[in-house]
């Protein structure tokens, strides 16, 4: 008898933007029966979401196909809904009006009497009759969710597909939402695939896990089956004998892939040629509207005239990705938060020094602070205002999203709070979240608030769900942004291919201040592998007046982001120094008495100067001037150690002499 559901022998291949081939899932062959719960499981990047999506009809496998109750799927259809983590209900309407319009949409052909009963049905089914005229921004994540689940329920697809649907939600929320969809699904006789990255909910929801290998062409290298009984409750699935067993293989599974992943970092091929030592190079971004110099290299040809033929630009899912590929030589080179280098080569965070070096400033400026339009709405329009909030809510805690420790994000925000009499530590909880989530998880509730690069302010202001009450040119205008860090020994190895690498990139930066290109880069960046978001609010601020979300006018920014004027891209000491000594003020690092030595190190003005002069242009390092901000406090780099005992809102300074020739890379 046939299945339920085949996917018969799938492989999807990406074209590249540099014309080459990228195979994500090959020959993946998977039968589900109906009733079934599979889970999808592997590690970041490995194909699960491309497999869901071609399910989902939403995709088209470039081999193979998948066959639902004997049809073929070629495009979406009501039999199988999709849930995502990020909900995509209508802001605009109700809860009741967030299902009603898909089963109106969906059932004409039964009376509008039965069409209601089904909805309320549905509402109640997810415990959400209270709040049926509640609008999104009135529920909480956990609502959000229920409701998209309701919707998707609600018009009685065959087969329910879930991509990391409780991936925003707090622990104790995923915890009851979890039970609630095994419950549901179990007396509808619902089929589901989910795409999970987590052992303990693929355990407590699947019959089947399905683990995929890691990509390139990931296929399915493991299948468990959890023959725990239904209905199953957590406790019991946890105390379960073979619950253990379970998640060990689990486990072990994704700890085996996470070793194959290193094994094949570590022997990259290595072409030379041009005259040069290596020509293939893989570099890392994030999307951000600060990628910009890295796509238009690429794009408009800058890394191929300067002999790097084979460059691929790989778009990284966190900051942390980023350290990680570039300390494991997955990564070539890669954008890097201001902090970055200086926090991989002290081995921040309990990990092993990795001396980074950086000869190149790629962006400054660039960021602001979003908070919840919750809070608008309660009046807070200054920092005193929220400093009241806090002071009024003391019971609540507020989350407020950073990307990385090392970031300026993370930096300025903590600098801004403590201006205001707000320590960062103790009167709010900062949290790290990769820079295209932060809208997502401001909408559902899961923070307040956050620090980030453009576009991820104009989108939440854009979608109603906060308004910027500062950006860093009120702050600190014209701090460094994004630098581009290299392991030493990377740049050791390869002297000739790291100034081809900085002179396509500096000749990308000074095309990307060429105001005339702004709207040409814009196009660029709004495609699908760069930052591939909506041009409606990716320009503001890199082209149009850039809009707070309040009641006043939006500003124009004209040094909003900015690549090349007034000596962006050379990498200055005192800059470096002033982020030391406000890494140290949160107790992220130790100062180095040593800070001179450590300096140079990383900040290699030499090597820039080198690129710079061999494209005739300047190569004036910046001045050593002191550095204030909008508080007016001043940096005087002779003098770090003052500074950092004159700060009021501080960590206990630990002092250490750093020995820089001790540090090597492993
Ligand atoms: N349009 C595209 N063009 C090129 N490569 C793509 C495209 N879409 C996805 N990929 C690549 O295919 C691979 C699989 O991506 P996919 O999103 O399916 O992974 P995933 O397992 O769902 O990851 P995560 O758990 O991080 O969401 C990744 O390496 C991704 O970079």
């Amino acid at each position: 008898m046939a299945s339920f559901l085949e996917v018969d022998h799938v492989d999807r291949v990406f074209t590249l933007p540099n014309g080459g081939r990228y195979i994500a899932i090959k020959n993946v062959h998977l039968e589900i029966e109906a009733g079934e719960f599979v889970s999808l499981l592997g590690h970041s990047g490995c194909g699960k979401s491309t497999l869901l999506n071609i399910v989902a009809g939403l995709d088209q496998p470039s081999q193979g196909g998948v066959v639902l109750e004997g049809r073929e799927i070629t495009e979406p259809g009501p039999d199988r809904m999709v849930v995502f983590q990020n909900y995509s209900l209508l802001p605009w309407k109700t809860v009741w009006e967030n299902i009603a319009l898909a089963v109106d949409t969906v059932m004409k052909d039964i009376s509008a009497t039965e069409r209601r009963e089904i909805v309320q049905h549905h509402i109640e089914m997810v415990g959400l009759r209270g709040a049926a005229k509640k609008y999104p921004a009135q529920l909480s994540g956990g609502m959000k969710q229920r409701v998209a689940i309701a919707r998707a329920l609600a018009i009685r697809p065959k087969l329910l597909l879930l991509d990391e649907p409780f991936g925003a939600l707090d622990a104790l929320t995923r915890g009851n939402l979890q039970e609630q969809l095994m419950k549901i699904c179990q007396e509808n006789h619902v089929s589901c695939l989910m795409v999970t990255h987590d052992p303990d909910e693929a355990l407590l929801l699947s019959d089947r896990i399905v683990m995929l290998t890691n990509g390139p062409e990931a296929h399915i290298g493991q299948i468990l089956e959890v023959k725990i009984p239904r209905p199953r409750h957590r406790l019991e699935v946890v105390n379960h004998p073979s619950y253990y067993a379970l998640r060990n293989e689990i486990v072990y599974f994704l700890n085996q892939q996470k070793r194959a992943k290193k094994r094949q970092a570590s022997t990259p091929s290595i072409i030379a040629g041009n005259g040069l030592e290596k020509i293939n190079l893989q570099l890392g971004f994030i999307p951000l509207i600060d990628c910009a110099p890295l796509v238009v290299a690429q794009e408009k040809g800058f890394f191929a005239e300067e002999g790097l033929e084979q460059v691929n630009l790989s778009r990284e899912a966190s900051w942390k990705t980023i350290a990680e590929g570039v300390v494991q030589g997955r990564l070539d080179a890669a954008q890097m938060v201001t902090g970055m280098p200086l926090g991989i080569t002290l081995g921040m965070g309990g990990n092993h020094p990795t001396p980074i070096v950086s000869a190149l400033t790629l962006s400054r400026n660039g960021n602001a602070i979003t908070l919840s339009k919750k809070l608008y709405e309660q009046g807070v329009r200054t920092l005193e205002d929220f400093r009241q909030v806090l002071e009024q809510t003391p019971d609540h805690v507020h989350n407020l999203g950073m990307v990385h420790p090392t970031s300026m994000h993370n930096i300025i925000l903590r600098y801004w709070l403590a201006s205001g009499g707000i320590d960062p530590d103790r009167d709010v909880n900062l949290t790290m979240i990769p820079p295209p989530q932060m809208v997502s998880n401001l909408k559902a509730g899961n923070i307040t608030g956050y620090c980030v690069g453009e576009p991820w302010n104009s989108r939440a202001v854009y979608e109603e769900v906060g308004f910027v009450i500062a950006s860093d040119l009120e702050i600190y205008p014209g701090h460094v942004e994004k630098v581009l860090g290299v392991r030493e020994d990377w740049a050791n190895q390869y002297p000739d291919t790291h100034q081809a690498l900085l002179r396509a990139l500096l000749r990308a930066c000074e095309y990307c201040d060429d105001r005339r290109n702004r709207e040409d880069i814009l196009e660029l960046l709004c495609q699908p592998q760069y930052v591939g978001s909506a041009a409606v609010y990716t320009r503001p601020g890199f082209i149009d007046p850039y809009d707070y979300g309040t009641e006043y006018e939006p500003v124009q920014h004209l040094r909003y982001n900015q690549f090349f004027v007034d000596k962006t891209n050379a990498p200055s000491s005192v800059e470096l120094l002033w982020m030391m000594a406000q890494m140290a003020r949160w107790g992220l690092i130790p100062f180095p008495k040593n800070w001179v030595g450590i300096t140079e190190r990383i900040n290699r003005i030499d090597l820039f100067g080198e690129a710079a002069r061999a494209l005739d242009l300047p190569d004036t390092p910046r001045d050593r001037a002191p550095i204030k901000l909008f508080d007016e406090v001043v940096f005087n780099p002779d003098e770090p150690l003052t500074y950092l005992k004159g700060l009021k809102i501080k960590r206990d300074i630990r002092i250490e002499e750093i020995f820089v020739d001790d540090l090597v890379n492993v």
